[in-house]
């Protein structure tokens, strides 16, 4: 089994994965409603519409994980983007992947700090969510319909996260 290590998250450092969701990432401020409301505006695409697909919000309620968290397969969309946004003001872990000859190559893992959310990009590979501490609820932005849109693979060797 691997150690595998965890660093802070970060737009820059998320970038090939997708997009970080909070306010420093917005592509533009915006004063609306009469300047009583800030608009951070198009932080992230929602990309759901290949082969007829439509935009789903859900939320989920994830069980926290405790550590050591075994990292065994991944998962990836690949008819369309997925976001997280945490309801809850907690920590929770985010691994994703490159593509390598069609299965995850070695796995990279961040710590979310409260408040920041994620957008995966079309078919980027992903493990499935992973709460931490307690219970938590995340709204979840990816696409509804037709086709499959799951794609599951065993990692080459099991990772752990220590903590
Ligand atoms: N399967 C499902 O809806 N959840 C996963 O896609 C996930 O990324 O948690
Ligand atoms: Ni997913």
């Amino acid at each position: 089994m691997w150690e595998l290590k965890t660093t802070p998250l970060s737009a820059d450092a998320f970038r090939p994965f997708g997009e970080v969701i909070e306010t420093d990432n917005a592509s533009e401020i915006r004063l609306i409603n009469k300047g009583t409301t800030t608009r951070f505006h198009d932080i992230a695409p929602v990309d759901v519409s290949a082969e007829g697909g439509h935009p789903l919000i859900s939320i989920f309620r994830g069980k926290p994980f405790d550590f050591p968290i075994r990292i065994e397969m991944m998962e990836r969309h690949p008819l369309g983007s997925q976001a997280f946004m945490p309801l809850s003001a907690r920590p929770y872990l985010i691994v994703v992947a490159h593509d390598e000859s069609g299965a995850p190559g070695e796995p990279v893992a961040f710590l979310a700090a409260p408040g920041q959310g994620i957008s995966y990009h079309r078919n980027v590979w992903h493990h499935p969510l992973l709460a931490l501490e307690e219970v938590s609820d995340f709204l979840v932005v990816d696409r509804g319909g037709k086709g499959d849109n799951l794609e599951e693979s065993d990692c080459a060797v099991i990772y752990e996260i220590v903590a």
